[in-house]
């Protein structure tokens, strides 16, 4: 993995006492003392934060807590008073702090663009105009930014609407001329701060979702920034949890759920629907944590010992057995095919969703389920205990 953007011990600081600001911060101050003491808003300290290219990586936390002002220092629209934000481009790569205004123009016309949560479209001009309206900027001939515009239009369904202006446009659509203006600079770093915090929820779900498509054929580098903890598990690779201008925790969403670093955290959490978000690898028990059941490879796959499975030394599942009579292991996938009478053992595979394993365990009657590799060898097991424990996170 190639890092896109890297932020290294990034200090924000708003106000004229920027020295004693940064001295406090090393004391470790708060915000609110900060402010008492000096005049000055901290807006973010000591953030480190790698971001890998193609990745999404989602900051999180309440309002003020400083994911707007870090989102900006990247293509240097909020001075950093300490530290440095190195963006990449291919080979090349430059530190946002200390770079010149060259190296700032380069960055700002061809690595980065940025999406606002207020559409930000231009009343005056068509919607084919606003999302050629960069290009513009950077003097890209008039063919070339024609082309390119349709390009994007297109991409986001929008190709109809070129000659429209912005008040002829859904708040959705308007936000779509949005993106397709970023996409429009072709820039392979994108700056979302709350793009879809203004619309309606059902738009809101339905432009994610948009956004992801997008992305498994774009595959750009997102910084996104949401204060909605739902939004940030469906399309963040990596969340990133900031509290009164800190950083307090970054993870995968599986992370952030099942292992929340602090109270904040867990409180942002509270209300989370881990079926949303875990799968199958998240839960189980590793095969080597299994209990044997008696000689010739046999390992109970849960603790009440109702269920076992003859492994062979390749790690394949030779026999098995529940209630002490032979058992059929069937995919939880094809849960809706089988006849409810024959004993059944379901497997599924690691990426297989906390929700299907839970439906397999409810029409099995409690049955562990198995856990395969893609070499179909046994690699875990999840009983009820595993379930409960993760979706009551205890
Ligand atoms: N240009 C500025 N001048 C002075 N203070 C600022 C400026 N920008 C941000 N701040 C302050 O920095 C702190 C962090 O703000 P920031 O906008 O980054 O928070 P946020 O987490 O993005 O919140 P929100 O979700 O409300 O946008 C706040 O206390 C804010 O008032």
């Amino acid at each position: 993995m190639k890092p896109a953007v890297e932020f290294r011990d990034v200090d924000i600081v708003f106000g004229d006492d920027k020295a004693q600001a940064l001295a406090m911060i090393d004391r470790g101050a708060t915000r609110q003392e900060i402010l008492e003491k000096t005049g000055t808003v901290l807006g973010c300290a000591g953030a480190g934060l790698t971001v890998n290219e193609g990745e999404i990586s989602v900051l999180m936390g309440l309002s003020g807590s400083g994911k707007s002002t870090l989102l900006r220092a990247v293509n240097g629209l909020n001075k950093v008073a300490r530290g440095s934000v190195v963006v990449h481009d291919g080979d090349w790569s430059a530190d946002v702090v200390s770079c010149g205004d060259d190296q700032l123009r380069k960055i700002r016309r061809e690595c980065v663009a940025m999406v606002f949560q207020q559409f930000a479209l231009l009343p005056w001009r068509t919607v084919a105009e606003n999302v050629g309206f960069g290009l513009e900027l950077s003097g890209v001939p008039e063919a070339e930014r024609k082309q390119r515009v349709e390009r994007q239009l297109k991409l986001v369904g929008l190709d109809q609407w070129a000659q429209k202006y912005a008040h002829e446009l859904s708040g959705g659509m308007q936000q779509r001329v949005g993106l397709a203006r970023a996409f429009a600079t072709e820039a392979p770093i994108l700056l979302m701060d709350e793009p879809f915090s203004a619309l309606d929820p059902l738009i809101r779900t339905k432009l994610q979702d948009e956004l992801l498509q997008l992305q498994d054929t774009l595959k750009k580098t997102i910084i996104f920034v949401s204060h909605d903890l739902e939004e940030a598990l469906k399309i963040g690779n990596t969340i990133t949890i900031m509290e009164g201008g800190r950083i307090v925790q970054t993870g995968t969403p599986e992370d952030i759920v099942l292992r929340p670093a602090n109270d904040y955290v867990r409180d942002f959490i509270a209300n989370v629907n881990p079926l949303s978000v875990l799968t199958a690898w998240n839960v189980m028990r590793d095969r080597r944590d299994l209990e044997a059941a008696g000689e010739g490879g046999w390992l109970w796959l849960d603790r009440r010992c109702t269920t076992r499975f003859q492994i062979d030394a390749n790690g394949l599942v030779e026999a098995a057995e529940r209630d002490g009579k032979p058992a059929v292991w069937v995919s939880c996938d094809d849960i809706e095919k089988l006849p409810d009478d024959a004993p059944q053992v379901f497997w599924a595979k690691p990426g297989t969703t906390l929700k299907t394993v839970m439906l397999a365990m409810h029409r099995s009657q409690t049955a562990p389920v198995a856990i395969f590799d893609e070499s179909s060898r046994f690699i875990g097991s999840i009983g009820v205990r595993d379930v409960l424990s993760a979706v009551l996170r205890r």
